[in-house]
């Protein structure tokens, strides 16, 4: 998340509380958090803390109901568990998310008092939950929580290009699988055109992809396109045009059991977390001949270079291990098939195993 991008309008996504609830009780601990002095109110969710701390950014953005916001912590935060899991890293499964009450973004010391509150509120998890950045909060940001006592990441590097680095080795992985070619001349749509979106489009232009962009802002991915000598599309449509890759590099839930037969896609590979909204549309997708990388395995490179970071790894072993996420996809994809299931269940399989494995 780029800090210009804190400011920006946030669109409606396809949130449908009723429909996508999880059980309360999925999460090991959930955490409503409401500060009178400022007005925040903020969700932390902490899914499963069997390999680590409860790691997960924080997402600052409008919610329709306070329950949207409750449903979309808990759901991000199991994603959390299963990339973390996936990327063998020793952390657990965390998020939260802070209700904004329109789409402008706090700004200055309003900005700063809400997360001054917010941190007393990590703080008081007592390192059972680490925050990090997500869509509408900055590594500014998680230096003001950390005032209060507690611990958070990304404080001082913005995952973005690291996660991007990582999508892209996932996307060639799939390209690979489903269309056994590298990526020169391959179409791609690239769904979002921020931190990630954009850096990852460059990366595949780079290497001679035909690229098509779309984003809410449209001045921005008109800006990206003219660099790239790009085609724009429209945002809400991108899932559905005509290409060999889709990547949605912005909110969650694009793709729909009910949407999932206007897909021209034959891979999907992008960095939002929470792409499909249930199995049944992973199931769907996987019975039209769709190859789609599980989310959380794709965009594991964010937490890869925090990971780096705390145990100081350099710079060439962060980008083996950003680049292993190809490795990963690659046996993700070819069990599945074998196995005659999605790929996404491949990868919780495997998420399974390793968290089971640390109970023992
Ligand atoms: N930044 C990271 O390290 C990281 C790590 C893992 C996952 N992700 C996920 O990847 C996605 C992108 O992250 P980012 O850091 O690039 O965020 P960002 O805020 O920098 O960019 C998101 C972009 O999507 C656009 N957008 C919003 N709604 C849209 C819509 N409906 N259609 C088209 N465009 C829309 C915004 O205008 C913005 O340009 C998010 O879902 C995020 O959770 C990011």
């Amino acid at each position: 998340m780029s800090t210009a991008s804190a400011g920006s309008t946030v669109a409606p996504d396809f949130l449908a509380p009723d429909v996508l609830a999880p059980d309360f009780f999925d999460s090991e601990q959930v955490i409503t958090c409401h500060d009178r002095a400022t007005g925040l109110r903020a969700v932390i969710a902490i899914d499963n803390t069997r390999l680590g701390p409860g790691f997960g950014g924080t997402r600052w953005r409008p919610y329709a109901t306070p329950e949207a916001a409750v449903i979309e912590a808990q759901r991000l935060a199991a994603a959390m568990t299963l990339k973390h899991a996936c990327a063998d890293l020793p952390y657990g499964g965390a998020k939260s998310v802070i209700l904004a009450d329109g789409p402008a973004a706090l700004q200055g010391d309003e900005r700063r008092a809400a997360l001054l509150a917010f941190g007393e509120f990590v703080a008081r998890t007592n390192g059972a939950y680490i925050p990090g950045v997500d869509m509408g909060t900055t590594p500014t940001d998680m230096r003001v929580i950390e005032e209060r006592g507690g611990r958070a990441f990304c404080d001082e590097v913005d995952p973005g290009p690291y996660t991007a680095r990582g999508v892209y080795a996932a996307m060639r992985a799939g390209v690979r699988h489903a269309l056994q070619r590298d990526m020169d001349g391959v179409r791609v749509v690239v769904q979002g055109t921020g931190q990630v979106g954009a850096s990852l489009a460059r990366f595949a232009a780079a290497d001679g992809a035909i690229l098509s962009v779309a984003d809410i802002d449209g001045a921005r991915a008109q800006a990206l396109a003219d660099e790239l000598g790009a085609s724009v599309v429209d945002p809400h449509e991108a899932p559905f045009t005509d290409t060999d890759v889709f990547a949605p590099c912005a909110v969650a839930r694009v793709l729909t059991a009910d949407n999932a037969s206007r897909v021209r896609a034959q891979v999907v590979a992008g960095a939002a977390n929470d792409t499909l909204d249930s199995a049944e549309a992973g199931e769907a997708l996987r019975a039209a001949g769709i190859t789609v990388v599980p989310d959380f395995v794709a965009n594991a490179g964010g937490v890869i270079q925090v990971h780096a970071g705390v145990v100081g790894w350099d710079e060439s072993t962060l980008a083996e291990a950003l680049e292993q996420i190809g490795g990963r996809v690659d046996g993700i994809l070819a069990e599945a098939q074998e196995r005659g299931v999605t790929p996404e269940q491949t990868a919780r399989d495997l998420a399974a195993q390793r968290l089971t494995k640390a109970a023992n």
